[in-house]
């Protein structure tokens, strides 16, 4: 069970308005590392959202099979090539990303990239340097960590996981079906690691062991492929302008479902998809001031 006297429910983060004169520079460098052939559509759906979130500059390394698909979806975000096979990253691709990491300020791992060799040494390679950038692993991300006996010790205070039920249960070994010990697990990784966890739901649960908080927004509208994939990005975003690692999870949730009412009130739950999130995260952001 989740302890309310252990835990603080905290209020809605904020992000400071803009200098007027600031830059592109001034607003963080996301790299997003994902995608595979087949599943190119989900990296690019967080590079987009790191977009629309505020992000400086985005850049997203895929393997070279997906470059010109990811590179086609959307101009404002730049693409690098990794070395891949027909499977998705190769192994080689690990010591090219701890190179371009070097010149990202917040980095982003694992939608759509599937959990062959060369993706675990990537997660490996992210997880092994010695930084303070925030990092969010997904998807791929997690499942590669869940395959590591010892995923814990992998943790840092600068890390957000965001597990669906399913991947939470491949990582924490508690079933799915169990949302309280799920939640209460969280909690006692958050404590054990310092890392953050957004657990994933209709009242996704955000925890860093010391702080915790139901998010209170979105529908099931969003249960549909691609939502969780634009949550990394908003969350890249955020973290790339200055958010603290719970804060921008705490709030890149409220936004993230936000946007998910207000697509809902225009295309109906029935239809909506996460191309609609992308499409609303401007109004939901917009809204925050009525906050
Ligand atoms: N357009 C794209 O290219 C897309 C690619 N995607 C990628 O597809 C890969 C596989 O991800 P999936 O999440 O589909 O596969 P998973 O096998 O991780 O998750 C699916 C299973 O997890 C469990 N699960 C999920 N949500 C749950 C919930 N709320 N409550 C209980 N159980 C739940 C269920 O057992 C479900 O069958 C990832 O790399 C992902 O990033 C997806 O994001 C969908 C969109
Ligand atoms: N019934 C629901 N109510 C509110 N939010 C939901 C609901 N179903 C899914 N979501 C949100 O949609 C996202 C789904 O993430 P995920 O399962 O990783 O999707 P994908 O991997 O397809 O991108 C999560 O942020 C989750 O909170
Ligand atoms: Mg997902």
């Amino acid at each position: 069970m989740v302890n309310e006297m252990t835990t603080r429910s905290p209020a809605l983060p904020q992000l400071a308005p803009r200098d007027a004169d600031s830059h592109k520079g001034d607003y963080g460098r996301v790299l997003l590392i994902g995608g595979s052939p087949g599943m190119a559509g989900s990296i690019s759906l967080s590079a987009s959202a790191s977009i629309r979130s505020g992000a400086g500059l985005v850049t997203v390394a895929v393997p070279r099979r997906c470059l010109e698909t990811v590179a086609g979806y959307d101009r404002c975000y730049m693409t690098v090539a990794l070395p891949d096979d027909l499977k998705g990253f190769y192994e080689l691709a690990a010591s090219r990303v701890a190179q371009l990491s070097e010149s990202a300020t917040v980095l982003g791992c694992g939608p759509g990239m599937r959990t062959g060799v060369g993706a675990e040494g990537i997660v490996k390679t992210l997880c092994s340097q010695e930084s303070d950038k925030p990092l969010v692993f997904d998807a791929d991300a997690l499942n590669c960590l869940s395959q590591c006996d010892d995923w814990k010790s992998m943790l840092a205070p600068r890390m957000i996981l965001t597990p669906h039920p399913g991947e939470w249960e491949r990582l924490s070994g508690v079933a799915a079906s169990d949302r309280k010990a799920q939640e209460a697990a969280a909690v006692e990784t958050g404590k054990a690691t310092g890392a953050t966890i957004v657990l994933k739901g209709s009242k996704t649960f955000v925890t860093d062991g010391k702080k915790s908080v139901h998010n209170s927004t979105g529908n099931p509208g969003m249960a549909s492929g691609g939502s969780g994939d634009v949550l990394t990005g908003v969350l890249c975003g955020l973290l790339a302008q200055g958010l603290a690692v719970f804060e921008a999870a705490h709030l890149g949730v409220f936004v993230h479902g936000r946007a998910g009412d207000l697509a809902a009130e225009s295309v109906g739950q029935i239809s909506l998809s996460a191309s609609d999130l992308l499409q609303h995260l401007p109004a939901a952001f917009m809204s925050l001031s009525d906050q």
